[in-house]
């Protein structure tokens, strides 16, 4: 392992029954890094976010983060490392108030003690509101406004802002965990054009902190704008990992899209806009 490796996947692999959604995936993200994670739909981009950030245990292979060895870790283990994430489908508490939601992010970061908050000592006090000032902090860094203009404020249920403005604050609930590596997964997903161009300048904003970020996308806008390497899943195999350019002039990537979108016509457009997925229960396997 070199110092600056984040994460290494080695012949990772994740099978349910017969189907390998991961199927012997090498992979290494560095200190630093953009990358764009891309593929067909079904093509396992999701199972592998599952098994880096321990939703899904792998059922073969290994995967290290910063040379530890995580390989069937829970997802708390994993995030104390420093591997947060996002969903495809978001996983806010919609009763609860907006700020809250992004609290509990750095509630999970720890630090308090169950003595001083049974107690409600100064230094619990003191402590809560550290906390309620940096979740205002990371809504304003996503770009959410104090007042979402026709929905709600920070201390109304999150469930009733916009879809977009709720997947800035799943987005700063992660951040407030403070990783070293950010996964998304489909961040553009059910935006529109304004949200989309916002997205693009946050993951610069992200990155700009010193964080490195790993996202699903099939928005190929999006993946150009801001990632320099792009890897490519087929049917849980890793089927290309370069540039932009170079990826999309592979004939294996090529082939892997045209045989999942009858309307694909140029390499330099791999895919349109993603249908909304159904709910899948993801659970910890
Ligand atoms: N919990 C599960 N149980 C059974 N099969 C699963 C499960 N999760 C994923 N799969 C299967 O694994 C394969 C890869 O699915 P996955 O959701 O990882 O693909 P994806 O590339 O993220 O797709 P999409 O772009 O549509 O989100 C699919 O065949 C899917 O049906």
């Amino acid at each position: 392992m070199t110092t600056s490796e984040l994460l290494t996947l080695e012949r990772t692999e994740v099978a349910f029954g017969g189907v390998r959604a991961v199927d012997g995936v090498d992979l290494t993200i560095g200190a630093g890094e953009i990358v764009s994670v891309i593929g067909p739909n079904g093509a396992g981009k999701t199972s592998l976010f599952n098994s880096v950030t321990g939703f899904y245990r792998p059922t073969g292979g290994r995967i290290r983060i910063a040379g530890h060895d995580v390989t069937g870790a829970r997802p708390s283990a994993i995030a104390a490392l420093g591997v947060c994430r996002t969903f495809q489908n978001l996983r806010l508490f919609p009763g609860l108030p907006v700020l809250d939601n992004v609290r509990a992010g750095l509630h999970l970061r720890g630090g308090q003690h169950v003595f001083d908050a049974l107690l409600r000592t100064p230094r619990y006090r003191r402590s809560e509101r550290e906390i309620t000032d940096e979740a205002h902090r990371w809504l304003d860094f996503v770009g959410l406004p104090e007042n979402v203009p026709g929905a709600v404020d920070r201390a109304g249920p999150v469930g009733q802002l916009p879809y977009g403005a709720q997947r800035l604050v799943e987005i700063a609930r992660a951040l407030a965990m403070r990783p070293k590596l950010l996964l998304l997964d489909e961040p553009a997903a059910g935006l529109n054009a304004a949200e989309k161009a916002a997205l693009t300048d946050l993951v610069h904003r992200i990155h700009g902190l010193g964080v490195s970020v790993v996202l699903i996308e099939h928005d190929m806008r999006l993946v150009r704008a801001v990632s320099k390497r792009v890897v490519v899943l087929n049917f849980g195999k890793k089927i290309a990992d370069g540039t932009p350019d170079r990826v999309w002039n592979d004939p294996a990537v090529v082939d892997a899209y045209l045989g999942a979108d009858p309307d694909y016509e140029s390499a330099d457009a791999p895919s349109g806009e993603p249908e909304p997925e159904p709910e899948r229960e993801e659970s910890h396997v």
